[in-house]
């Protein structure tokens, strides 16, 4: 996968050459290209924004430098066309789903806007996809660009290694994962759950569902009206 992500503030996509994403990247897996919006600003002072039409606060960012851009980067594969997306509070809420569809692409764009966010009419033009990362407010996209991309290059072919596999994700089966423990057997007072220390192995995985069943059901009931239950969850459940 090839993924490009265009910004005025560059260094804030450092933390991709570091850790799983940064391994995809040295494997090849994943290749990571930052651009400076402002190489595509012709004025001197490499102006990206502008006051909105209508009033009200803040800037706008300027359509030219990012259909300039966008074009750019667009011509370097003439062969393939990417999948265009722009993180948003305005945007389709981001899930393990959505992150899954990405996967699928070989080729993603990443628009991280500033300010009060990028003309409509780039948007409209460009974007195949409006993202929001959640019903919070940041500053700007390239946040979100970096825990879209790392759920995503988390999905890629042979990045999380023979250890962990993303079917056993938390989300994956559609519920929130189960407690984990590691040694001491006993800390601070409190006991490992003795089945995890059985050796049955299906009675551990009967627990740890069982555990993010009433978990999810505490946290997350909105996951549970859509997860696909079997008897024993509803058991589970009903007890
Ligand atoms: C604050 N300021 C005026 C109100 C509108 C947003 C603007 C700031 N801002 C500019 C570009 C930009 C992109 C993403 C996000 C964003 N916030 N929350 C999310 N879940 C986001 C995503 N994904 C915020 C952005």
């Amino acid at each position: 996968m090839r993924a490009d992500v265009v910004t005025i503030f560059p260094a804030y996509l450092e933390p991709l050459r570091l850790s799983l994403v940064g391994r995809a990247q040295e494997r090849g897996t994943l290749e990571v290209r930052t651009h400076d919006l402002r190489a595509w600003t012709s004025d001197v002072h490499r102006t990206v924004d502008d006051a909105p039409y209508g009033g009200g606060p803040g800037m706008v960012m300027r359509p030219e430098p990012w259909d300039a851009a966008l074009s750019e980067i667009a011509a370097s594969d003439p062969a393939r066309r990417p999948r265009v997306v722009v993180p948003t509070p305005a945007g389709r809420p981001f899930s393990q789903r959505h992150a899954e569809e990405l996967a699928q692409e070989p080729w993603l764009v990443f628009c991280c806007g500033r300010y009060e966010g990028i003309d409509a009419r780039v948007i409209e033009t460009w974007a195949d996809d409006e993202i929001s990362i959640g019903d919070y407010v940041l500053a700007g996209g390239e946040v979100a660009t970096l825990v879209i991309l790392e759920a995503v290059a988390r999905l890629l072919p042979g990045v999380l290694g023979n250890s962990a596999s993303a079917a056993d994700d938390s989300f994956s089966d559609g519920l929130l994962e189960a407690p984990a423990y590691t040694r001491p057997q006993v800390w601070r007072g409190v006991e490992v759950p003795a089945v995890l220390r059985s050796g049955d192995h299906a009675a551990v995985a009967r627990w740890r569902r069982a555990q993010a069943l009433r978990r999810t059901v505490a946290r997350r009931p909105d996951l549970v009206a859509q997860a696909e239950l079997s008897d024993a969850d509803r058991a589970v459940l009903d007890a």
